[in-house]
């Protein structure tokens, strides 16, 4: 019989004491800030980033990257993948200075987390405890992936790719499985967060929609509704998004990926189009078109494992909330 105490104890014991409740005090003011100016998804995009330098064939930390926190240091946050995300570091700068026993890596999967929910997404089963670096020479190299040729094996949306693959798929497997750890069902759940947020020229480059309404595209002006509630703001204008309901979480990226494909106003990146094309992914986003549930189910234990990458826990084995 397995131990139901290995994780979960500790929040039942109240474990994790004072940086508990004063994470639940943080995720009612991350809730409060994503409610007023809609920056859901660049919270899950920072916290992404930062989980995304985890590499499997490194064992020490925190040399293997992860869930610890780096991404709010200069080194990481100028690679170029990171471009635009000092905006979301700005956002949580200020929640962190009002609760400094919570960690820098906490409040970034915390705010991510509570960002998907927000947007009508699953709930996460999320636990804390994570220790952050505590200087820029804690950072992790953007060359310091084995073969890959920057970015600390972040992926790149479209061809060259900086790992040397021939194809999109083949990029996925290297980025997410290599050197993350990922299967293959679970770079299809994971990759489903692109049913929210944008694409900025100024930021990645990657499309010709920018910054303000003369730039944004058909979906992303400030008139444009994309909340689940329906409610009239999106925050900035501008950019290019995967779905045309951008800011609510649910499975149109796989529902309506011809309209992505068609529709020169929203985005679909080989990477994308990798999921439905390659034989062994294809089945799984098959699946998470005609059942969104399937897919709250397995996005959520694929968020999880991401918000984990690479982390040290204090409490060893961490803390619920
Ligand atoms: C499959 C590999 C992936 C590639 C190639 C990729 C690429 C990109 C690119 C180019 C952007 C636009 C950035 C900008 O211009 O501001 C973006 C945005 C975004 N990505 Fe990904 N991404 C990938 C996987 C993921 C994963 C695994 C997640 C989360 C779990 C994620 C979440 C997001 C979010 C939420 C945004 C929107 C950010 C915003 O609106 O500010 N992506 N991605």
């Amino acid at each position: 019989m397995g131990n139901i105490c290995s994780d979960g104890c500790f929040g039942m014991l109240g474990g994790g004491g004072k940086q508990a409740s004063e994470l639940k005090a943080c995720r009612e003011e991350l809730k409060k800030l994503i409610d007023d100016i809609n920056c859901h998804p660049i919270l899950v995009r920072l916290a992404w980033h930062d989980s995304g330098t985890y590499d499997q064939r490194i064992k020490d930390w925190p040399a293997r990257g992860g869930a610890n926190g780096a991404i709010r240091f200069d080194p990481e946050m100028n690679m170029g993948a990171n471009a635009g995300l000092a905006k979301a570091r700005g956002y949580l700068e200020d929640i962190q200075k009002k609760h400094p026993s919570v960690s820098w890596a906490d409040l970034i999967q915390l705010a991510s987390a509570t960002a998907i929910e927000m947007a009508g997404g699953p709930k996460i089963d999320m636990k804390y405890g994570r220790v952050s670096v505590t200087s820029p020479s804690e950072c992790v190299g953007p060359k310091s992936r084995e073969g890959f040729g920057g970015n600390a094996g972040l992926p790149d949306a479209k061809p060259p790719f900086g790992c040397g693959a021939s194809s999109a798929p083949e990029h996925l497997r290297n980025v997410f499985g290599k050197k993350m750890g990922f299967t293959d069902q679970e770079i299809v759940a994971i990759s489903g967060a692109h049913t929210i947020g944008r694409v900025f020229k100024e930021r990645s480059g990657a499309c010709p929609f920018g910054y303000t309404d003369a730039a944004a595209s058909k979906y992303t002006k400030s008139t444009c509704v994309a909340r689940k509630d329906n409610k009239p703001k999106i925050g900035m204008a501008g950019g290019a998004a995967w779905t045309k309901n951008w800011l609510t979480f649910d499975n149109s990226y796989y529902t309506k990926y011809k309209d992505a494909m068609e529709d020169s106003d929203l985005m679909w990146f080989p990477t994308d189009q990798a999921l439905h094309e390659d034989p062994v992914f294809k089945p799984f986003f098959q699946k998470y078109a005609e059942d969104q549930s399937a897919f709250f189910a397995d996005y959520a234990k694929a968020h999880k494992k991401l918000s984990e990458l690479g982390a040290k826990w204090e409490p060893a084995g961490g803390f619920k909330i």
